[in-house]
C-alpha cells in the first residue's frame, strides 16, 4: 500500500493544504473531528469554513485549528465568498459533516464555481449529485447511499457515469471506482459510534492534499480509519471515542 512520503527538503504547505467546510449549530464536533483527522494523517495546513455561531466552539477545540466563519448558524448565500476563496487556496476540499441544513443552492453554487478535488460527505452528498460535481471522492454510509442510487440506479452506474470515486461505509467498506471495486475489512464494531465517518472523511482528503490519486486515497483512507478504530478499541473497547480513533492514525499508518 502506497503512503504519502515526505521529503526532507519540503517546506509549509508543501506536504497538503486542506480546507474543511463543515459544522453548523446542530453540529460542532463534525469539522473538529475531520478537520484534527487530517491533520493526524500528516497534511501540513487545514482551514476550517464553519457557521458564525460555532467559529469560537471549533476553535476552542485544538490551537492545531484555523478556523473561519461565515455569518450565521447554518451555510447560506454569503458563504459562498469565503467557500470559494477556501477551496481556491486549498489542494482538496472536504464539504458536509455537520452541515445539517445548508441553503442547497449556496451549496450548489460552491460546488459549480469551484474547480478541485473534493470529498463529499453527509450532508453534501445529495446537492453534489445534483449538480453533476467530478473529481469527487464521496463517502455516504448505507443510509446516505440512497442519494446516489436514487440517481443513478446503482453506485456502478454513477462511477462509470461520472468518474467519481465512492466509499459505501459499513461493517465492510467497499470501494467503488471505474476499476472495481474494494473491500476493506478493517476496523471494528466500536465504529458505530458517532463521528467515526467524519474522520474517515478527514483522512482521505489529507491523503489526497499529498498526492495519493482519488481511489487509492479511498481505500488507503478506509484501511487507516479500520486500523486506528482496531487500536483505539484495544485500549477502550465499546466505549471508544471518534477522537480516541484520531489519536490512533499516525500508528495505524506505521503498520500498513
Ligand atoms: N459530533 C458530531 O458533531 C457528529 C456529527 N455528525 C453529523 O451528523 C449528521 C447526520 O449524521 P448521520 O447520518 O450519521 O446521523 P443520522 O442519525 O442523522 O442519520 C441520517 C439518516 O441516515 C440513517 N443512517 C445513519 N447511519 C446509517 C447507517 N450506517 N446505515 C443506514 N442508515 C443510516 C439514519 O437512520 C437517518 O435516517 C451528519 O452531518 C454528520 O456529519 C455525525 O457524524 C455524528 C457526530
Ligand atoms: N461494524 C463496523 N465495523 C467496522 N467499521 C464500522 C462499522 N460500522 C461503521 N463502521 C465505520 O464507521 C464509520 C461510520 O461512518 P458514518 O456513519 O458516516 O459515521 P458518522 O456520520 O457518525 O461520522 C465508517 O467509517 C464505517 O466504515
Ligand atoms: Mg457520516
Amino acid at each position: 500500500m502506497n503512503l504519502p512520503s515526505r521529503n526532507s527538503r519540503s517546506h509549509k504547505g508543501e506536504n497538503g493544504k486542506v480546507a474543511v467546510i463543515a459544522g453548523s449549530r446542530d453540529y460542532t464536533g463534525a469539522p473538529a473531528l475531520a478537520s484534527k483527522a487530517a491533520l493526524r494523517t500528516g497534511s501540513d495546513l487545514v482551514k476550517t469554513l464553519t457557521s458564525k455561531d460555532i467559529q469560537d466552539t471549533v476553535a476552542s477545540y485544538s490551537p492545531n485549528f484555523i478556523v473561519r466563519s461565515y455569518p450565521g448558524c447554518y451555510l447560506s448565500p454569503n458563504g459562498v465568498k469565503p467557500a470559494l476563496e477556501l477551496v481556491r487556496w486549498a489542494d482538496v476540499t472536504l464539504m458536509g459533516p455537520g452541515l445539517s441544513k445548508p441553503d442547497t443552492e449556496a451549496l450548489k453554487q460552491i460546488f459549480q464555481n469551484s474547480q478541485t478535488k473534493w470529498v463529499i460527505d453527509a450532508d453534501g452528498i445529495k446537492p453534489a449529485i445534483e449538480v453533476e460535481v467530478s473529481n469527487a471522492i464521496f463517502t455516504p454510509h448505507n443510509g446516505e447511499v440512497k442519494y446516489i442510487t436514487d440517481a443513478y440506479g446503482s453506485i456502478e452506474s454513477f462511477v462509470e457515469q461520472t468518474g467519481n470515486v465512492v466509499v459505501e461505509k459499513g461493517s465492510t467498506d467497499k470501494i467503488y471506482s471505474k476499476n472495481g471495486v474494494k473491500e476493506n475489512n478493517t476496523g471494528t464494531s466500536a465504529m458505530t459510534v458517532g463521528g467515526t465517518g467524519d474522520v474517515l472523511a478527514g483522512i482521505i482528503a489529507s491523503l489526497i492534499s499529498q498526492g495519493l490519486e482519488l481511489q487509492n486515497a479511498g481505500y488507503t483512507g478506509a484501511v487507516i480509519n479500520g486500523k486506528a478504530g482496531e487500536r483505539a478499541t484495544e485500549t477502550y473497547g465499546s466505549g471508544m471515542l471518534a477522537t480516541d480513533l484520531i489519536e490512533n492514525i499516525p500508528g495505524a499508518m506505521k503498520n500498513i
